[in-house]
């Protein structure tokens, strides 16, 4: 088995990042981590900056400045190109194939297991219909397509932008389920979503707004910080208290990250 983190226990160590995009200042010398093993929320509103820096991590984003490690090499590396997988918005399937004609190419592409369109079809609930058209297929079903394509190889870090969108209640918590699994199983996740309701279900949440991070914490940490019982309100409380500043030393008197996801004292949102 690889290393799935650097030292420090980080799968993602991002530093002052900065990422302009057309005429938007997106990201302004945006600095966390991802602790390795952890399913991790990245929330915030609309235009918050989170596909970008989701972009940035998987290494197709231009920046202006600072850095991005993925399993301690610079985001990007031809050498992480197996390791990370990248599930956008939009599904990534060709619709005149079927599921398993999609799944049996992106798998030579990549240069996974033969074995592995198998293990993945089921993983992903789609043994009912892989053998039909990708475009007969439901939103929701051809976007775990998608995610299956992303598990083929078995990426150790999986960064997935709002994979429920769409989704009934079933089928988020079976999705959920399954980010579950794939942390237990080693795999780094980074999710990001707008509906606050699935926070609860990750290790650690990072919160954006306006391209800043107003909080990088466990759910119970947050919610014991801002004195709430649900992530909605927190993340407005925090509005509320104005501008962050989460760098070592700063205002916010953040702690170090990449700690134990399970230790929810509060310490590092803003204050
Ligand atoms: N291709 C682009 N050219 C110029 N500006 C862009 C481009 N893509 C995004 N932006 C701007 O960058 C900002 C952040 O967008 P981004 O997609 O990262 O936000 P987001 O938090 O992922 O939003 P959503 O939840 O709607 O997906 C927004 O102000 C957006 O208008």
């Amino acid at each position: 088995m690889m290393n799935n983190s650097d030292a420090s226990g980080s799968a993602v160590v991002v530093e002052a990042l900065r990422v302009r995009r057309g005429s938007t200042q997106v990201l302004d010398g945006l600095s966390l981590s991802v602790p390795a093993g952890a399913v991790v929320g990245l929330l915030g509103p609309s235009g918050s900056g989170k596909t970008t820096l989701m972009r940035a991590i998987v290494g197709v984003q231009v920046v202006q400045s600072g850095s991005v490690e993925v399993l301690g090499l610079a985001a990007g590396s031809p050498a992480l190109r197996r390791r990370v997988a990248y599930v956008t918005q939009q599904a990534s399937v060709y619709d005149d194939l079927t599921v398993r004609q999609n799944l049996r190419y992106f798998r030579r592409v990549l240069g996974a297991p033969a074995s592995d369109v198998d293990r993945v079809i089921e993983r992903t609930d789609l043994t009912a219909v892989a053998d039909r058209l990708a475009g007969e297929l439901s939103g929701g079903q051809r976007g775990r397509v998608s995610l299956a394509a992303a598990l083929l190889g078995s990426p150790e870090v999986l960064v997935l932008d709002e994979p429920t969108v769409g989704l009934d209640p079933v089928l988020r918590v079976e999705l959920w389920q399954l980010f579950r699994s794939l942390a237990d199983d080693g795999a780094t996740l980074l999710v990001s979503s707008h509906v606050m309701d699935e926070a609860k279900r990750c290790d650690r949440l990072l919160l954006m707004r306006d391209g800043a991070l107003l909080a990088d914490d466990t759910v119970d940490g947050l919610l014991a910080f801002t004195g709430t019982d649900d992530v909605e309100t927190a993340f407005l409380r925090l509005i509320d208290r104005g501008a962050p500043d989460l760098r070592p030393g700063g205002a916010g008197g953040a702690e170090p990250r990449g700690g134990d996801p399970d230790a929810g004292t509060g310490s590092e949102a803003v204050r």
